[in-house]
């Protein structure tokens, strides 16, 4: 099933909080949608969930109009489930209710599972690793058990649509590292398509087949994780995902000429964006420090941190603060004056930014 906006807005009185969205989430694919607090996220999910109707635009959901300025249909009548952030189980049931619950009031359960429901909140139990847990009430769950239960209920009538918003934000983070391999493995079972709202880059980066990323409520850029990290088309999507510095300057052709220094550095095939706003931007692993000598590009090392297998540095060029992430082996001291140079672009681990062990050390 194949879910489709066509030139979407969204106004709150006189507030636009979407502007012209066009997006597809494509039938079993794992799209995460990726920005700041504020940028819109939760209200395009609940544009697709049918909480909220557009100001202009259309919906498609299989091919067919789900909602435009003047109809929506409503969430009970799509064929998706949600998960969301704060759990959202209800008090008075337990495990096992909240599953039934779900097969016996979802639109679209599967008319095979009539009457054998009881098979299908076993699969579901076992699948989600809560076959224990079944006739615990909600309070009596951890946060990690309420989450699962929330994700049970929105598998087991096997909705085609999979809308999460932030579901693993109320989690502590070794736990949020725990469930992504979790919520990987529901979508391989469910072949379901979700649609993931996170403001946490490592998870969108971890988890997600394509990522939309949006600011202000709008989509700056939308493409594979190693797309957006390692080709990033917009200043904002370079410092948000990944928390590139950006150097000013000028460019010229293949060549940008240093605001602080007569250095010119190569193209590394960046954007038309990025030149156009002659900028060259570094994520903190693809600098490189060493002793300085003339005609380089020079800053002072203010902060130094161990972060496990790097040390992260902050240096002060000229008044503007640049960080830099380091092996262990090439150390330098707080006060140090450094030359400051690219290092080869996709040297930076995509690896260690999605699943960093050092993020718990920070
Ligand atoms: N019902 C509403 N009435 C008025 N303004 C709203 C309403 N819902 C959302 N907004 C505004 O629309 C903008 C987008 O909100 P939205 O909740 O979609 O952002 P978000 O990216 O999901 O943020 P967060 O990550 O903090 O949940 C915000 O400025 C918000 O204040």
């Amino acid at each position: 099933m194949s879910t489709t906006m066509v030139n979407i807005n969204k106004n709150f009185g006189k507030f636009q909080a979407l502007h012209h969205i066009d997006l597809t989430v494509k039938d079993g694919e794992f799209l995460a949608i990726l920005g700041p607090s504020g940028c819109g996220k939760t209200t395009l999910l609940r544009l697709l969930a049918g909480f909220e109707s557009p100001t202009d635009g259309t919906i498609e959901i299989d091919g067919k109009e789900a909602a435009n300025s003047k109809k929506v249909i409503p969430p009970e009548q799509r064929n998706v489930s949600m998960v969301f952030q704060s759990f959202a189980l209800w008090p008075h049931m337990n495990v096992r209710e909240h599953i039934q619950f779900a097969m016996d009031y979802h639109r679209f359960v599967d008319k095979g599972w009539k009457g054998k429901s009881a098979s299908r909140i076993e699969e579901v139990l076992q699948i989600v690793g809560l076959e224990k847990f079944e006739k615990r009430m909600p309070g009596e769950l951890s946060g990690g058990q309420k989450q699962r239960v929330s994700l049970a209920r929105a598998i087991a009538p096997e909705p085609k649509l999979l809308l999460m918003d932030e579901p693993l934000s109320n989690l502590d983070a070794e736990l949020r590292m725990e469930m992504r391999h979790e919520i990987q493995k529901l979508h391989r079972l469910t072949k379901a398509s979700i649609l993931y709202v996170t403001h946490d880059q490592g998870e969108a980066l971890a988890m997600a087949d394509r990522i939309v990323v949006m600011n202000g409520g709008k989509i700056e850029q939308i493409g594979t994780p190693e797309d957006i990290y390692y080709h990033p088309e917009t200043p904002f999507v370079a410092t948000f995902v990944g928390k590139a510095n950006l150097f000013e300057g000028r460019w010229k052709n293949s060549s940008f000429s240093h605001v602080d220094s007569p250095v010119v550095w190569e193209d590394d095939g960046f954007s038309k964006q990025l030149k156009d706003k002659n900028i060259y931007p570094l994520r903190p692993e693809q600098i490189n420090l060493s002793h300085p000598s003339d005609k380089q590009l020079t800053g002072k090392i203010i902060t130094k941190q161990f972060q496990g297998k790097e040390y992260h540095y902050s240096i002060d060029i000229n008044g503007k603060i640049i960080v830099a992430h380091l092996p262990l082996q090439e150390q330098f001291q707080i006060g140090q004056h450094v030359a400051i140079t690219p290092r080869k672009h996709g040297d930076g681990s995509l690896a260690s930014e999605i699943g960093n062990p050092n993020e718990l050390l920070v």
